[in-house]
């Protein structure tokens, strides 16, 4: 819990300049409390590894954070699963949407827990508004584009796949 405790503190601290595309300017850290809120709350995930770096998720990609200072700080474990959720971002965006579909499929149950719990937040969030400056179109696409990534998670937690289900057939992919 302690160690917990310092990873909520740690990602605070880094995402404390980010602010969520939506216009109202939700702080950018109630997605990933998000995240590991729907991994302990709906998917009853109790492995604390998963949730600490669930709450570091989008740390190494979104800010100055580096996968030094997760292994510093939360071990190696956790650093692991960070790395296999991390884009690398010096690629061109098309290749690292591909990516994702293709790493799904070879990714560790722990990764895929959170990469399901990561694409359900982001999709809730899409339902409720569209982020500043995307067209309807570009919802569309990264709902088909989920779907995708979301096919190669699959059989990894019957509460989160029934969760993103319930979005892709509102928006008529399922
Ligand atoms: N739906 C939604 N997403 C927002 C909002 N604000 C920030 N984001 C972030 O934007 C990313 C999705 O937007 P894209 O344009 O597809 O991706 P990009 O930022 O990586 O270029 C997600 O990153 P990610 O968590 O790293 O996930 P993903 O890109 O792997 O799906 C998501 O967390 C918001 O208000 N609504
Ligand atoms: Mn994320």
């Amino acid at each position: 819990m302690e160690l917990f405790m310092k990873c909520l503190q740690f990602a605070a601290d880094k995402h404390r300049n980010q602010r969520r595309k939506d216009t109202s300017g939700t702080p950018y850290i109630n997605h990933p409390i998000n995240v590991a809120t729907i991994l302990s709350t709906e998917a009853h995930v109790q492995d604390m590894t998963v949730l600490m770096a669930a709450l570091l998720h989008d740390t190494v990609e979104d800010t100055d954070a580096t996968f030094e200072d997760i292994e510093n700080l939360f071990g190696p474990e956790v650093c692991s699963i960070v790395r296999e959720v991390t884009d690398d971002k010096t690629l061109p965006k098309g290749v690292r949407k591909d990516l994702q579909i293709t790493n799904a499929a070879n990714s560790t149950r722990r990764a895929k827990l959170v990469k399901l719990a990561d694409k359900l937040d982001n999709l809730r969030d899409l339902e409720k508004t569209l982020p500043c400056g995307w067209t309807e179109e570009r919802r569309d696409e990264y709902f088909k584009w989920a779907k995708k990534v979301v096919d190669n998670l699959r059989g990894t937690n019957e509460h989160l796949e029934r969760q993103l289900d319930n979005t892709f057939r509102t928006r008529g992919l399922l």
